[in-house]
């Protein structure tokens, strides 16, 4: 069974993590994560999977195989600075970090190791995510189709060129959050118009499960999906009128923009601190 690390025990990792068990790819006795021992929800969150915590970097990647950097980007050069020494040629890197290049990250392991960028979603917990990757100088076929089977046993996964992934991390890495933050407001105003809300809020994230399946499942334009939906003279002809009023759409548009602009400075960032 696949033996996977990841440096930082933090929320994407035990998404990741609680995912591949989920799949039967790994089993938690072959998880490892190291996790700063005053953080006892992330220590908690590898135990409740049967997944070893450890304070040592060097530990993570001398028990695995494929070791995955899910640290804050800031702290990427720190983490993989105190693990190179227990880096051998068996190991593969997966970063998921948001903003770090592939050439960053190379610069920071000895030459000729195995690095894949990728960029997940924390719906991978219940392997329903979404994610990209790209492979570094040293990665081949293989290590490509491992990353594949990885990610794809938590949801899908697309092989993409490096210079998309910020835009990816503005769209499926920040997505969800967005959805969350849609999700609340449906079930405030449907609350506001006599709903109980925890009905409110079931029927909000199913209509926002099913949104997303017909547009996977039907292969059909949204736009024409919204169509089928907008009854001449009806109910959701005045709710999209009124969306559309607030700036709807140039609101979701403009947050891809600022999110993926925040990882271009990340990225910069890091350069300029090297
Ligand atoms: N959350 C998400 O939806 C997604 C996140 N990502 C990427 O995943 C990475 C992690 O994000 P996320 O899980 O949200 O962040 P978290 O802060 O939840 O996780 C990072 C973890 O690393 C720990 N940590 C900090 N310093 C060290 C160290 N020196 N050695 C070992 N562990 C350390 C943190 O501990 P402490 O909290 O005590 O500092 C924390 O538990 C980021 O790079 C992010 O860009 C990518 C896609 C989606
Ligand atoms: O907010 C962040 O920086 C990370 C990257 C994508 C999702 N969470």
């Amino acid at each position: 069974m696949l033996k996977v690390g990841f440096l930082g025990g933090g929320r994407m990792g035990h998404a990741m993590a609680k995912g591949f068990i989920a799949a039967g790819l790994t089993k938690g006795e072959h998880i490892i994560a190291s996790c700063i021992p005053e953080d006892k929800i992330s220590v908690e969150s590898f135990k409740s999977i049967g997944a070893t915590s450890t304070f040592s970097n060097p530990q993570v990647v001398e028990s695995s195989d494929v070791v995955i950097i899910a640290v804050k980007p800031t702290v990427v050069r720190t983490v993989l600075n105190e693990a190179k020494p227990a880096i051998k040629d068996r190991h593969l890197f997966i970063s998921v970090a948001m903003g770090v290049s592939l050439k960053q990250i190379e610069q920071a392991v000895p030459k000729g190791t195995r690095v894949i960028r990728a960029m997940p979603n924390t719906p991978a917990l219940v392997r329903r995510g979404a994610s990209v990757f790209v492979c570094g100088s040293s990665a081949n076929e293989s290590d490509a189709a491992i990353t594949k089977k990885l990610f794809e046993s938590v949801g899908i996964c697309e092989q993409v060129p490096e210079y998309l992934l910020d835009a990816v991390t503005g769209l499926s890495g920040s997505g969800p959050a967005y959805i969350y933050v849609l999700i609340e407001a449906l079930a405030d105003g449907a609350v506001r118009m006599g709903l109980p809300r925890d009905l409110a809020y079931k029927l909000a994230a199913q209509t926002v499960v099913g949104a997303g399946q017909m547009v996977l499942d039907t292969k059909e334009h949204p736009g024409q999906l919204k169509d089928n939906v907008t009854s001449p003279a009806g109910s959701t002809a005045a709710g999209l009128y009124w969306l559309e009023k607030c700036g709807y759409r140039s609101a979701v548009i403009g947050a891809l923009e600022a999110a993926t602009n925040k990882c271009k400075e990340m990225g910069k960032s890091i350069e300029q601190s090297s």
